[in-house]
């Protein structure tokens, strides 16, 4: 048995001990929530607005496992309960049904179908060995060379929370100088797609690997932009960019080291004329120090499973743009957590 190792005198703390509990509880939001998603609770609660009992009927769960489920939608503002009925919230009809137009969830699948990245060893190992664990393998990029599905599910889950984002940046800065832009690792091409919708004045190409290509066309095709919007095959480290004025970058650069993001940055100045723009999409940290805000050191902590980078703050984003040679670099909020720094090639 273990000796008690407390110090037998005791002093009474000087913070009460909720910040522990927030920590703690906050991760079993997620699992409540994955499971109602993967239930198809929030479809029956939109269909039926279902009381408790009903619910259990429908879902086939005990009285007490439901009132969990929906205790904890309802505390995380996904769900209300008026008259003994649950409907959804506004939040969860815009991110949480798959009829939504922009609907999160198959990032969820994405997270789910993977969940062993996120556990307490996975995520150790990656620390201790500085290593990514997602598919088991160091460059998830490489299984997606390969493997179509994999890429399938990546891209379609990026597409998932990457559209209300793309919606609201492309709207906010001024792109109308602009005539071609390149989605440079633009996946299903979001961005792309939603700045050609909001400025009609712009085209836009998609660059991506070989096998994210398709998905890319797909989503073009789907949103009937196939004469404002192409894919482009290459490699970003290795074949020169197709001609544009404006290059972006969306959930690029956190996935590389810094050197990478330096490369990146003097490859786009050295293919942009001058008037040329660049702009880096992430959330950033917002110091120097990186010392916040928690979703954004919590986004290093998931690209710790699934690669070799990290979320930048502002500062360190401005500077790989100003060292290769970009001007009038500014951080400009876009849409919840994220920011875009932008600059501009002299
Ligand atoms: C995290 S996803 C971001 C997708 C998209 N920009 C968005 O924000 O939704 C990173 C993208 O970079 C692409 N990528 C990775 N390595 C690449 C390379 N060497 N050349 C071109 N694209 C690459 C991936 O295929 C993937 O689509």
């Amino acid at each position: 048995m273990n000796t008690v190792t407390f110090p037998s005198s005791v002093t009474m703390p000087r913070n009460d001990d909720r910040p522990l509990w927030d920590v703690l509880l906050g991760v079993f939001g997620l699992p409540a929530l994955f499971i109602a998603h993967r239930l198809g609770l929030f479809e029956l609660v939109d269909a039926k607005a279902p009381t408790l009992e009903e619910l259990c009927v429908e879902l086939k769960l005990a009285r007490r496992t439901a009132q969990i489920l929906v205790s904890t939608a309802t505390a995380l503002d996904f769900m209300t309960v008026e008259d003994g009925r649950y409907r959804l919230t506004p939040l969860a009809e815009d991110y949480l049904l798959p009829r939504s137009s922009t609907y999160f969830g198959y990032y969820w699948d994405l997270i789910i179908d993977n969940h062993q990245v996120f556990s307490f060893d996975a995520l150790k190992n990656a620390i201790v060995n500085d290593k990514p664990t997602a598919y088991g393998v160091d460059d998830i990029y490489q299984t997606h060379r390969e493997e179509e599905e994999r890429t399938r599910e990546f891209t379609r889950a990026m597409h998932s929370i990457s559209l209300p984002p793309a919606m609201a940046w492309a709207r906010k800065l001024d792109l109308a100088q602009h005539r071609q832009m390149l989605d440079i690792g633009g996946g299903s091409g979001a961005h792309a797609l939603m700045a050609a919708q909001a400025v009609p004045t712009l085209n836009a190409t998609i660059f991506d690997l070989e096998t994210v290509c398709p998905v890319a066309e797909e989503f073009i095709a789907h949103y009937g932009m196939g004469d404002r919007v192409s894919a482009a095959r290459g490699d970003m480290w290795i074949d020169p960019f197709p001609a544009a004025d404006f290059h972006f970058y969306s959930h690029v650069f956190h996935g590389w080291p810094p050197e990478k993001c330096a490369f990146l940055s003097r490859k786009s100045f050295e293919h942009l004329e001058p008037g040329g723009r660049i702009a880096v999409h992430e959330f950033v940290y917002n110091d120097a120090d990186k010392t916040g805000p928690f979703p954004v050191a919590a986004m290093s902590m998931v690209m710790l499973g699934w690669g070799v980078g990290e979320q930048y703050s502002a500062d360190e984003i401005t500077r790989f743009l100003s060292q290769a040679g970009f001007v009038d670099v500014e951080t400009v909020p876009t849409f919840g957590y994220y920011n875009i720094v932008t600059g501009r090639k002299p």
